[in-house]
């Protein structure tokens, strides 16, 4: 009995040993897999979402999402919730063992496991909630930096350092508090432990002093029976334990759910092979009676109008009246709540999404460029091999070389994040350029040329009016030179059209469009004088 408990005991000991560090490997690269398997699955969920979705969403929200929540949602999983497996396993069989011993030394289990597991689940709630009031104002301090560092020349402009000083500090203190506050659940429940652990000892030990002389049991069994209560409270503590690491994981798997039950864009759905059929550029743009809203904000009502193919149609109207919202819409970044876009006689949402993108060039007002070289920015989304004589032309005709000439890197000279090191009128050149290059069948222009100087605007005007020869293009415009060569012109008041005609027609008709080629005359000759 004497060497089959200790070599019994010694055995366990080695092969949980030798087990463990093996097991320690496949636990982590598991975990390390679960992350990649879920980052994989939340970013393809994220490029497939509508605009829409983005507008009600952080982007900041969305790193978390994809960083920190992976790594609960993991964590639990292979730290917390496997284990416990095994844990529950070595408990019952520890429970057998020492039972075949001597019952007396089982029954002692039945007044340790309820007190260890109280205080464990005491222990587990108030560090659940001092952890996850750190984590919160973790996320605090990690958004008010990156807003306030992303807005430096508002915050100079407006001399706002100081209140901007306070601020941050109030923020940091916050986080030092929470972390204070869970640094004292940790120490008050070291002596709690420790006292419950001198306990275990004491029923232990006081066991073995009274049972051993009286030959219940010989020391070999009692050295054994307090290795295993030692490794069985451990045990019970952390399948414990396993309640706060469920919860601090339930939030995380919660918010990945939901991300991932977000209808997407169906950005493959093909219902109408679009690339292929080139002749469709040829046909119109028809927008039937279209109401569309951001939210409870009605933007557009009952907008009908037609975009002649291989013409330039310009849209004039105040600021907010809806403009850069019908571009929005045929570029299908929102849908319609009213009302249907055609191509011909197709209605738009019969065509793959994907290959009616495909179909457009986009020029915005303000064009934020990705962290690289101005010459992938210039190549960014050209999915064909751009020979170098191609590139060298675009990039002549959207007078681009005008200022790369002045960086000693030339093309490869780094942008900086969104574009920072680059001026407004240096990016807007790179975004037309990149339309020269994608050839689009349909051009869409948000005043294109709004950040140029004088100089180069003449430049870039003459090119991309050769760009807009019989393309057809919708070009939201303040400058009179565009809107009076357009071949038919949209006048957008309030969300409704309050007339459609050429230059001529709309000066002698329409009072709205007449106050604003008369503002937009006055200025131009403002500027010049
Ligand atoms: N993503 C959005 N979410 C919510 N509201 C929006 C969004 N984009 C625009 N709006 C609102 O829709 C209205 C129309 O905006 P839009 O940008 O279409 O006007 P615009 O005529 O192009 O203006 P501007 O000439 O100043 O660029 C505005 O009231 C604006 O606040």
């Amino acid at each position: 009995m004497s060497n089959e408990v200790i070599f019994g005991t010694i055995f366990i000991a080695l092969a949980r040993t030798f087990i463990a560090i093996p097991g320690q490997f496949i636990d982590n690269a598991a975990k390390a897999k679960i992350d990649m398997k879920l980052r994989r699955l939340i970013w393809k969920s994220l490029m497939n979402m509508p605009l829409s979705f983005f507008d009600k969403t952080k982007a900041r929200e969305m790193v978390s999402r994809t960083t920190s929540d992976t790594v609960n949602v993991s964590s639990f999983l292979m730290t917390s919730l496997l284990p416990q497996i095994t844990s529950l396993y070595s408990i019952i069989m520890t429970l057998m063992i020492v039972n075949e011993y001597d019952r007396r030394l089982a029954v002692s289990f039945f007044v340790l496991i309820p007190l260890v597991a109280l205080v464990a689940f005491i222990q587990g709630r108030l560090n659940f909630k001092a952890v996850s009031e750190v984590t919160k104002s973790n996320s605090k301090l990690t958004q008010f930096l990156a807003e306030r560092l992303t807005n430096i020349p508002l915050i100079k402009v407006f001399a706002n350092e100081e209140k901007e000083d306070i601020r941050g500090k109030e923020v940091i203190s916050k986080l030092y508090k929470s972390q204070v506050k869970a640094v004292t659940v940790t120490a008050i429940f070291r002596p709690v432990i420790s006292i419950v652990e001198s306990l275990q000892t004491l029923v232990i030990v006081g066991l073995g002093i009274y049972y051993v002389p009286r030959g219940a049991f010989g020391i070999d069994v009692w050295v054994a029976y307090y290795l295993y209560a030692k490794d069985l409270m451990l045990r019970v503590n952390s399948i414990v334990s396993l309640f706060s690491a469920f919860k601090a994981s339930q939030g995380a798997t919660e918010r990945i759910s939901r991300l991932l039950e977000e209808p997407s864009e169906e950005y493959r759905k093909y219902l109408i092979e679009c690339e292929a059929k080139k002749d469709e550029a040829k046909k119109e743009i028809i927008f039937e009676n279209i109401s569309f809203g951001y939210g409870d904000n009605n933007v557009l009502l009952d907008v009908s109008f037609r975009v002649p193919a291989g013409k330039v149609t310009a849209i004039v109207g105040p600021s907010g009246s809806g403009k850069t919202t019908i571009l929005s819409l045929v570029e299908r970044f929102y849908k319609p709540e009213a009302g249907v876009i055609k191509l011909g006689d197709v209605p738009v949402e019969d065509i793959s999404l994907a290959g009616w993108r495909r179909k457009f060039g986009y020029v915005a007002q303000e064009m934020a460029l990705m962290s690289g070289t101005i010459r992938d920015n210039i190549l960014y989304g050209i999915d064909r091999e751009v020979s170098e004589e191609e590139f060298q032309r675009a990039v002549a005709a959207a007078d681009v070389m005008d200022f790369v000439r002045e960086f000693p890197e030339g093309f490869d000279t780094e942008v900086g994040e969104f574009g920072s090191k680059l001026s407004g009128g240096q990016r807007q050149r790179i975004a037309i350029s990149r339309a020269i290059l994608r050839d689009p069948e349909y051009l869409l222009l948000d005043e294109a040329t709004s950040s140029l100087d004088a100089y180069s605007e003449h430049i870039v005007q003459k090119n991309l009016d050769g760009l807009m020869k019989n393309r057809t293009t919708i070009v939201i415009a303040h400058k009179i030179a565009t809107v009076v060569n357009a071949d038919q012109i949209i006048v957008v008041d309030s969300g409704k059209i309050a007339g459609i005609g050429t230059h001529e027609g709309l000066l002698k008709t329409n009072e709205i469009y007449k106050g604003f080629f008369d503002i937009q005359s006055q200025r131009q000759f403002a500027c010049q004088s």
